[in-house]
């Protein structure tokens, strides 16, 4: 097992505002698989993702990612590994406004040491003609590529997303999401896809739905449907 989620608990607030908003979270996830986690508004999944991501910690329990605890790491360990094995991808793109497209993309494999061809990646998402212009000359569905382009030039071994496709339009998210499945399959890494589009579930390998703090579905899909084929 590539990835473990074990007894994962997390509240915020004190007193009458306390929530507990993750309540044991147990799941694990091999190398290479595309898990989409879903639920209502308000269920944990970005909490649970942000833990996954180290932005946030838990109060109880342990994520082990290759055998290793990220709890058991110092400050400094954790940053470490956060940059070399974790890319995060948002609904809101996070570029740097005043950096072309190249430079944006560059941000991310400055802080691996097995960086992916920028050259060739910018290829693979259809961003290499794009590459000399800044952000704001470029479509949302051009951004968010960009944005993923970022995440993936480390070549991390997981890639977190939340709402990937949030912002976007039909044709455009359909896009981002085949592109997503093909940087899985080029690339093999192990990928978390948050999100409110119960279709998305049809591409993903593993389906996780969460409720009021728990798992109430954890499933394998017998039948993948290839995100081109999505609809909704
Ligand atoms: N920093 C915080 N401080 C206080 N409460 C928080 C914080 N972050 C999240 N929450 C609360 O935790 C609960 C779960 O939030 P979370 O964002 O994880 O849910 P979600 O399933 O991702 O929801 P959505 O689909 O709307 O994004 C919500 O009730 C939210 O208000």
């Amino acid at each position: 097992m590539f990835l473990e989620i074990k007894g994962i608990t997390k509240h915020f607030g004190d007193g009458e505002s306390r929530v507990n908003v993750l309540k044991g979270i147990d799941m694990s996830m091999e190398k290479g698989e595309i898990c989409a986690l879903l639920g209502p508004s308000g269920s944990g999944k970005s909490t649970l993702l942000n833990i996954l991501g180290g932005i946030d910690q838990a109060d109880d329990g342990y994520i082990a990612i290759d055998g290793e605890r990220t709890g058991d790491m110092s400050e400094k360990e954790l940053t470490l590994y956060r940059r070399k094995h974790l890319g995060y991808v948002f609904q809101m793109y996070n570029l740097i406004p005043n950096l072309s497209i190249r430079e944006n993309i560059e941000v991310g494999a400055y802080l691996s040491d097995n960086p992916l061809d920028v050259d060739e990646l910018m290829k693979t998402l259809g961003l290499y003609e794009h590459r000399n212009k800044l952000p704001n000359q470029l479509s949302g569905g051009q951004q968010q590529r960009t944005a993923i382009g970022r995440a993936i030039v480390k070549n991390p071994d997981i890639l977190l997303c939340d709402e990937p496709t949030g912002a976007l339009d039909y044709h455009t998210s359909k896009e981002i999401l085949q592109l997503i499945e093909d940087v899985n399959k080029k690339y093999g890494n192990t990928v978390v896809i948050v999100t409110h589009n119960g279709e998305i579930e049809h591409m993903a390998d593993r389906v996780v739905k969460l409720r009021d703090g728990v798992i109430r579905k954890n499933y394998m899909n017998e039948h993948k449907i290839p995100a081109m084929d999505l609809e909704w």
